[in-house]
């Protein structure tokens, strides 16, 4: 028997995707242009960074070359004269979107192949019809925000409006969300939970991906902060995923950190939660160690996209990167010697790039166990190649049982392109 280990960096992209220009984003390259502003020394932070990237330990496992085959070069910083100690490369999407469910749901083995429902970029952007039936069912004097926005930017803008006034503050993005910001003491936080229900019941018919609690506290435009209490409301995946496909076959699946929420809750298994990477990085190694043989831990490291990669901060970014990378080795100990690590994302956040959306971007595929030959595995089609690795390697279905989507990586090895 063996144990699988999936950790999605959010948002980690390293290259445009082949379809970018429909999405805008013709040029994208999340780790190629932190790695650029780092070696031009524009991301030097007094007491958190400074210099070129440095990431040695995803260098090692193949996170250069991945770029390499997804972009032609390898960024400055992560070159190497070693060759990878494991499989590498890159993976385009499929999905329609360029939002976490999806990206999350096709790593898992189900592309989304349907179109999400969008709010349009306009002001306001949610119908009056939509407003009317959430301020009557869940009793509100009326809303703020109603438009398209960055999350930290109207709590500013608009916080203290809503704690004299008692309306919760509503927007969306470029994603298919319904996001509600609050005070969690003024509003109250099991309030506001109730009102995303509320609200995730009536957008149910306009196919929207997700409502999103996002609690704040503090006392003025200067200090609001959002708290860890975040609560993503998701619509179930359409079909089976790797983590059905785990916990029906009666194996040990642990989530940490989002997984729960964006799978709501399907074969997710036991939750870890945390608030920041550190923490979640804290409680993968809890997983890992109580993980038994034949187990699926499914993990999100979300800081890299909320707080550095919506937010276009470069140099928080490259030091989140630098953090995650200085303790893969915490997770290299624990690994036996039949166990797989695979180390993906789930789309691209360029922080140089125009406004506060992701991007749409191919992710690193990183595949390393103590067992596993390394080498190439070349510029995949589908992010769902993961679940079918996942697949074999814990032995859960046959190929063609893995949804139709995705092809191994662990024994055909596909050459580099
Ligand atoms: O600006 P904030 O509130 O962080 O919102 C971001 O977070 C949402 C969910 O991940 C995305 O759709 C994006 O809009
Ligand atoms: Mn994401
Ligand atoms: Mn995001």
């Amino acid at each position: 028997m063996a144990r699988a280990l999936v950790l999605v960096l959010d948002s980690v992209g390293i290259g445009a995707a082949p379809d970018a220009a429909r999405y805008g984003d013709e040029g994208a390259d999340t780790i190629g242009h932190i790695a650029e502003v780092c070696a031009h020394g524009q991301a030097d932070r007094a007491s958190l960074r400074a210099g070129p990237l440095r990431l040695p330990n995803l260098v090692e496992l193949g996170l250069g070359e991945a770029s390499r085959l997804s972009t032609g070069c390898v960024p400055p910083g992560l070159q190497s004269d070693t060759q990878p100690i494991g499989r590498y490369g890159c993976a385009a999407e499929i999905s329609k979107g360029k939002d976490t469910p999806s990206g999350h749901w096709e790593l898992a083995g189900v592309p989304v192949l349907f179109d999400w429902g969008y709010f349009p970029r306009e002001v306001p952007c949610f119908a009056p019809k939509l407003i009317s039936a959430l301020c009557q069912q869940a009793n509100l004097p009326g809303i703020l925000g109603n438009c398209h926005a960055s999350g930290t930017e109207i709590i500013a803008k608009l916080g203290e409006e809503h704690i004299t006034s008692g309306k919760p503050i509503c927007y969306t993005s470029a994603d298919s969300v319904f996001q509600i910001a609050a005070h969690e003491d003024t509003f109250g936080l099991e309030r506001l939970y109730e009102l995303c229900t509320v609200a995730r019941r009536l957008v149910d018919p306009l196919r929207i991906g997700r409502v999103i609690a996002r609690p704040f506290v503090g006392s003025s435009a200067g200090d609001f902060v959002r708290t860890g209490n975040r609560r993503d409301y998701s619509v179930p995946p359409p079909r089976p995923t790797i983590l059905d496909r785990a916990t029906q076959a009666g194996r040990c699946v642990f989530s940490v950190g989002k997984i729960g929420d964006i799978f709501a809750h399907c074969g997710t298994g036991r939750v870890l939660k945390a608030n920041g990477n550190a923490a979640l990085f804290d409680r993968t190694l809890e997983g890992l160690s109580a993980l038994p043989e034949g187990g699926l831990l499914f993990a999100n490291f979300i800081d890299f996209d909320s707080l550095h990669g919506h937010r276009r901060d470069p140099a928080g970014y490259a030091a989140a990167l630098e953090a995650f990378d200085a303790r893969i080795p915490e997770i290299r100990r624990m690994m036996r010697e039949d166990d797989l690590l695979v180390i993906t994302a789930d789309h691209g956040c360029d922080p140089t790039w125009r406004g506060t959306d992701h991007t749409r971007e191919q992710v690193p595929v990183l595949l390393f166990g103590p067992s596993l030959s390394a080498g190439p595995i070349g510029r995949r089609e589908t992010f769902a190649d993961v679940a079918a690795a996942i697949d074999e390697h814990l032995a859960l279905a046959s190929a063609s049982a893995s949804a139709g989507t995705g092809r191994d990586m662990l024994h055909s090895r596909a050459p580099a392109l």
